[in-house]
């Protein structure tokens, strides 16, 4: 299938999603990431989701890594449209978050951190396939921030669906995930 078609497909597939069943799908998908193990995570991207687009909300399984590394830096993306790139902002005590033009929550100040400093990404999409492609609302925000990452950061998808086949017009900026949670499963890639 194609981006487009799948992009199309998944919204839709969210769209009828009632609240009752993001609930219980979230409850689902952090039993699920409590199966994974980490160690030595010192700073993670997290993101805030777009309600309006029923986004996965990735904070339970932010407050888990907390528990388990009590000194986690937490970062929020800011976006720049005007070239697609992103920067990673460390939340703070005194951070606020204020929703930009496509209904995100974005963090509005705060210490920038450098993207080798990244251990761990939670990585929005609106599909993935099997082998750990993703399809996410087309401006490649995320393949350009992964890009200047380590080579060792680990990038975790989080999806409601289970993956679709292949996405057929994957190009050569498309970095994998290296783990997809779903309510029912844990996806390991490569
Ligand atoms: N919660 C969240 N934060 C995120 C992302 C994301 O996917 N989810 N991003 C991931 O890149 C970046 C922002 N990127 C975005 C890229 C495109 C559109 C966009 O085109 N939105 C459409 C609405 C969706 C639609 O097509 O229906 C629009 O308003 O036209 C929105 C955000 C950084 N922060
Ligand atoms: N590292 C990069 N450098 C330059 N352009 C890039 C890079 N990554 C992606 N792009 C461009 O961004 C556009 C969107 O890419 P793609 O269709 O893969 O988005 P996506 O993965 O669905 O969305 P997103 O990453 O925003 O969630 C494409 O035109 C692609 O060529």
């Amino acid at each position: 299938m194609l981006k487009t078609a799948i992009r199309k497909e998944y919204k839709g597939l969210r769209a009828q999603l009632s609240h009752s069943d993001i609930l219980k799908k979230t409850d689902l998908l952090l039993i699920q990431f409590q199966k994974l193990g980490f160690e030595n995570i010192h700073t993670i991207l997290s993101y805030q989701p777009i309600s309006q687009q029923n986004e996965i909300d990735v904070e339970n399984l932010v407050r888990y890594l907390q528990m388990q590394f009590p000194e986690l830096n937490v970062c929020y993306p800011k976006s720049n449209f005007s070239d697609n790139s992103m920067e990673a902002i460390l939340e703070e005590e005194e951070s606020e978050f204020q929703l930009n033009d496509y209904f995100i929550p974005e963090i509005t100040t705060g210490k920038i951190i450098a993207p080798e400093e990244i251990d761990l990404i939670f990585v929005p999409l609106l599909a993935f396939d099997t082998e750990g492609f993703r399809v996410g609302y087309g401006k490649g925000f995320y393949d350009r921030f992964i890009q200047k990452c380590r080579e060792d950061v680990l990038k975790i998808g989080v999806s409601f669906f289970a993956p679709v086949d292949q996405i057929d017009d994957r190009n050569s900026n498309d970095i994998p995930l290296d783990f997809c949670i779903t309510p029912e499963d844990i996806y390991a890639f490569q």
